[in-house]
């Protein structure tokens, strides 16, 4: 049995296995007892029935900001091309490599994320997914660039078109009118949305106190983890929705309500799903972004797809109209996609960024005259013309 420790550093025993969510509620099929609990990886059928699948998104969103998809309608064809430029692109020499860099933020990075000092044991492509961007960034990281471009804009249609379907589902379980309000909100040709490739080399910790890992413990401030395997520091994603799909190599983990690390084991035919600080908002905190990290495995290197699903820079990101009622209003000031991406980027990898945009609270702070009143009577407007 696998032993694990939650943030308090005491130690838990955690029995993990899949859940398939056809049941009511998720947690219904856990067994805890005192000194272990069960977890599961909340897994949803997308063949389903649409108004139970709708329900249980809702539900995986609700309890994890975490869930996995089986029976999507990705080719298998579609995720081995990308894969194979992927692992072309990583094999080649550091100097090459080096051509397609520095990621600033998109390029080839090596680990370095972001720019405020975060480190981690990785190496990445981080591409905008309009297709001229990717055709122009093609140029430096790829011997065939034609070749690694199509990859890249299969790949994205086909994350795009799974994302839609996840983001209708959702909006749906939600009981919002329109049902494709979350989905038009990245569908647009501006949308920011990225492609992120990441490759973790094995580390093995035996003996390994260089330098170089001193100082990625000094720079990982916010990592509970005392080793030295840390791929990519605990954060949330900024965006909307995440979809990642990793090799057959384990490594990530998430952080429960409760703040435990569930490690997630890979599933290369199988896309995860992740909430992003951006659907937290437009659901007004129903939703909770998914705190999540990479540890590098001992001998097999890690890759990992990633899809950010995002709006263009300047349409608004409030929450949606029906999820603001008089019991529950408003939690956050109305923001741009834009003005959030450069708090992200001001900040570092693990801080709660989102907390800039709270509304404070006579009952939060005690303190009137916290909350102007006006910002009450924004209405959610998805795009804004400056
Ligand atoms: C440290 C940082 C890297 C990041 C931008 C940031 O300042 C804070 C958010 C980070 C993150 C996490 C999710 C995605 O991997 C990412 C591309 C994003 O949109 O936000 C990264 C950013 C990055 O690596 O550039
Ligand atoms: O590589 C992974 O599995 C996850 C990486 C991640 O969280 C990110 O790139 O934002
Ligand atoms: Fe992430």
């Amino acid at each position: 049995m696998p032993t694990f420790c939650n943030q308090n550093n005491t130690q838990t025993h955690i029995y993990f296995f899949d859940i398939p969510m056809v049941a009511p509620s998720p947690t219904s099929m856990m067994v805890r007892t005192k000194k272990t609990k069960a977890v599961g990886v909340p897994t949803i059928d997308l063949s389903l029935e649409r108004s139970k699948l709708s329900e249980t998104v809702v539900k995986a969103c609700e309890e994890y900001g975490f869930f996995k998809v089986v029976n999507h309608s990705v080719a298998k064809e579609v995720i081995s091309r990308l894969e194979e430029e992927g692992t072309a692109f990583f094999s080649k020499t550091s100097s090459e490599k080096r051509q397609a860099g520095p990621a600033t933020p998109f390029g080839y990075g090596c680990r370095n994320i972001g720019p405020n000092g975060d480190m981690g044991h990785l190496e990445y492509l981080l591409l905008h997914t309009n297709p001229l961007s990717v055709s122009e960034r093609s140029q430096t990281i790829a011997t065939d660039p034609t070749k690694f471009s199509c990859a890249v804009n299969d790949y994205i249609e086909a994350a795009k078109g799974l994302t839609c379907e996840i983001l209708d589902l959702v909006a749906e379980g939600l009981w919002v009118q329109d049902h494709f309000s979350l989905s038009n909100l990245i569908k647009d040709v501006h949308s920011d949305s990225l492609l992120r490739i990441n490759q973790y080399p094995p580390v093995s910790l035996k003996g390994n106190n260089n330098s170089d890992t001193s100082k990625l413990d000094q720079n990982n401030n916010n990592n509970n983890n005392n080793n030295n395997n840390i791929g990519f520091g605990e954060h949330s994603d900024p965006q909307i929705l995440t979809i990642m799909r990793s090799n057959n190599v384990d490594g990530l983990q998430i952080s429960t309500h409760d703040g435990l690390w569930i490690p997630v084991p890979p599933d290369p035919n199988q896309f995860f799903v992740m909430v992003g600080d951006a659907l937290q908002v437009l659901t007004n905190g129903r939703f909770r972004s998914v705190r999540h990290r990479v540890l590098t495995n001992a001998t097999k290197a890690r890759m990992s797809i990633m899809y950010f699903a995002a709006p263009p820079l300047n349409w608004w990101i409030t929450p949606l109209p029906k999820m603001v009622t008089p019991l529950s209003p408003t939690l956050y000031k109305p923001f741009t996609w834009a003005q959030y991406k450069q708090a992200a980027y001001s900040l570092r990898l693990g801080d709660t960024r989102l907390d800039l945009f709270k509304i404070q609270r006579q009952q939060d702070t005690h303190l009137a005259s916290a909350s102007p009143s006006h910002l009450h009577r924004i209405p959610s407007a998805y795009s804004s013309t400056t």
